[in-house]
């Protein structure tokens, strides 16, 4: 037997006993920002926030709760500055895409090191650097107790990765989409630019929507409600702020139908 499949196995031999309090989501999917990942960075993946990160996740997976992530590109590449350029608006988000990809290689490094097994599968075909995306083997994964990273978004231009996550996130049946970003919450305004801006707790999709709050696009938010799957936005960089959410407390902001 192959050491990797030898380490899948320890792995789900070692699932802890269900704890007392039972978890309310056995299933989620976690979108990372990628350009929360910059840190303080100038661009790329700021080594602090990813270990941080990574580690979360791996307490995630020790509960013996099933993670799917969608990662961003942000932090090395984003469609909408290309084409501000004057770059070709799709060749633009197709060079977003494989920035994702690079993102997802580099997540799925770091899970490792920290002796988290994960897959990356992608939504575009570069058959040498990553598998594609097969959504029953993605189930599986997830099933064996593997990380799945899904990487080139939707695999198409004009979306973001946030509607990766709805896509992905309802694709998988989770029981939330947990988006880990700059903001700790959905405000009444963007709070970068308007400090007078308070959090909301929780927020309706309905009012989200007609309120154009813009922390995730239209389409994502359209598409969780329409399947009714709940998100709740955190911030990134807050301590234990990953494991709150996956144990369903208040954390951040609860997106609902
Ligand atoms: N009403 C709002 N509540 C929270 N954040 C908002 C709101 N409107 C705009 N934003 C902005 O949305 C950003 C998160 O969206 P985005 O940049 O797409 O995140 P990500 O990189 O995580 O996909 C936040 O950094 C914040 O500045
Ligand atoms: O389905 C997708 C997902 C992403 N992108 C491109 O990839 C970039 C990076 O993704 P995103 O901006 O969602 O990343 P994040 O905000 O999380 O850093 C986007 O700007 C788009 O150009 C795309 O074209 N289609």
């Amino acid at each position: 037997m192959g050491r990797s499949t030898l380490t899948a196995v320890e792995s789900l031999a070692a699932r802890p006993e269900p704890l007392a309090a039972p978890i309310p989501h056995r299933r989620v999917l976690l979108k990372l920002s990628g350009e929360a990942l910059m840190g303080d960075d100038a661009y790329g993946i700021n080594r602090e926030t990813i270990e941080a990160m990574v580690g979360e996740i791996a307490s995630v997976v020790e509960l013996g709760v099933e993670l799917a992530i969608v990662i961003g590109g942000g932090n090395i590449f984003r469609g909408m500055a290309g084409g501000a350029t004057g770059m070709d608006r799709a060749t633009a988000d197709y060079m977003g895409m494989l920035a994702t990809v690079m993102n997802s290689l580099a997540l799925q490094d770091a899970l490792r090191q920290k002796g988290v097994v994960a897959r990356v599968q992608s939504a575009l075909k570069i058959e040498q650097v990553v598998e594609p995306y097969i959504r029953p083997k993605a189930l599986r994964y997830l099933e064996e107790g593997k990380v799945v990273i899904f990487a080139a978004g939707t695999g198409n231009p004009f979306f973001t990765t946030d509607t990766a996550a709805a896509l992905r996130g309802a694709e998988m049946g989770v029981e939330v989409v947990l988006k880990a970003t700059k903001v700790d919450g959905v405000y009444t305004a963007d709070p970068m630019k308007d400090p007078g801006a308070t959090r909301y707790q929780r927020i309706s999709f309905d009012e989200a929507i007609g309120r154009n709050l813009k922390v995730m696009d239209a389409t994502a938010f359209a598409l969780c409600r329409d399947q009714k799957l709940p998100i709740r936005v955190f911030s990134i960089f807050k301590e234990g702020a990953l494991l709150r959410a996956v144990r369903g407390e208040d954390e951040g902001t609860l997106v609902h139908v």
